[in-house]
C-alpha cells in the first residue's frame, strides 16, 4: 500500500521537530517583536510545552510586570527573571518566549545560551512602535517620548541580540507566516550544521 500524501505544512512542522530534539527554543527580542505571540504558535506547530517568561513570573510573583516595576525596580525585576528563566531552560523541549530585557541581563543570557537554540525575532522601529504603542502593559515605555525611548532600546540592545543562534525578520505578515519562518529558520540551522 502506497504512503498518504504529506502536505508541505505537515513536513515543515515535522523536520523542524525533529531538528530542535530535545532543545529548548527561546524567542529573545524587543517589545513588540512577536515573541509571545508568535511563540505561543510556534510550539503548537511543534507539539511542545509553551512557556512564556513574563507570564511565569506574574504567575509566581503574584503581581503583574507594571506592578513588579513599580515596587522593586529593574534590577530586582532582572535577579527575578533571572532565576524564573534558569528554571524554564531546565526542561525540555519546550518554546520559550522571553521578555525583552532577558537576553540583554547576562546571567539570564547565560542560561538561553546553555539552555538551548536561540532565534532573535528583529524588527523595524515603526513596526514595534506600531504593536507596543496600543498597550501601556511595559514599563519601560512610560515616558515622555515612549517610540524615542524604544530607539534607544534599539541601538543599545541589538548588537547584544545578534549573538543569538538564530535571526529572523519580523514584519507585518500574519503571525502564522512567523511561526513558519521561524520552523524554517531551526530547519535550516540543523542543516548547516551538519554540513559543517
Ligand atoms: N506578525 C504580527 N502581525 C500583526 N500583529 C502582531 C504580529 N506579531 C505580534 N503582533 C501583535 O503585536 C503585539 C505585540 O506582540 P507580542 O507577541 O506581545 O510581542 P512581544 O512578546 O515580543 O513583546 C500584540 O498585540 C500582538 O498581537
Ligand atoms: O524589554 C524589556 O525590558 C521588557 C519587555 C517586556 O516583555 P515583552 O518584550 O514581551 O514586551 C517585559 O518583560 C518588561 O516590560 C520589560
Ligand atoms: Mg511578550
Amino acid at each position: 500500500m502506497s504512503e498518504p500524501p504529506v502536505s508541505v505544512a505537515d513536513s515543515l512542522r515535522d523536520r523542524a521537530r525533529a531538528a530542535l530534539g530535545s532543545r529548548n527554543l527561546i524567542l529573545v527580542g524587543l517589545m513588540g517583536a512577536g515573541k509571545s505571540s508568535v511563540g505561543r504558535l510556534v510550539a503548537q506547530q511543534l507539539g511542545v510545552p509553551f512557556v512564556d517568561s513574563d507570564i511565569e513570573i506574574e504567575r509566581v510573583s503574584r503581581m503583574t510586570i507594571t506592578e513588579l516595576f513599580a515596587a522593586y525596580g529593574e534590577e530586582e525585576f532582572r535577579a527575578l527573571e533571572a532565576r524564573v528563566m534558569k528554571r524554564l531552560l531546565k526542561g525540555g523541549p519546550r518554546v520559550v518566549s522571553t521578555g525583552g530585557g532577558a537576553f540583554i541581563n547576562a546571567r539570564t543570557r547565560k542560561h538561553i545560551k546553555k539552555g538551548g537554540l536561540s532565534i532573535w525575532l528583529k524588527a523595524d522601529l515603526d513596526v514595534l512602535w506600531d504593536r507596543v504603542n496600543k498597550r501601556d502593559t511595559r514599563p519601560l515605555l512610560k515616558t515622555e517620548n515612549p517610540k524615542q525611548t524604544l530607539e534607544n532600546l534599539m541601538n543599545a540592545r541589538y548588537p547584544v541580540y545578534a549573538e543569538a543562534d538564530l535571526t529572523v525578520l519580523s514584519r507585518d505578515v500574519r503571525k502564522e507566516v512567523m511561526a513558519d519562518e521561524v520552523l524554517r529558520a531551526v530547519v535550516e540551522a540543523q542543516k548547516e550544521s551538519a554540513v559543517s
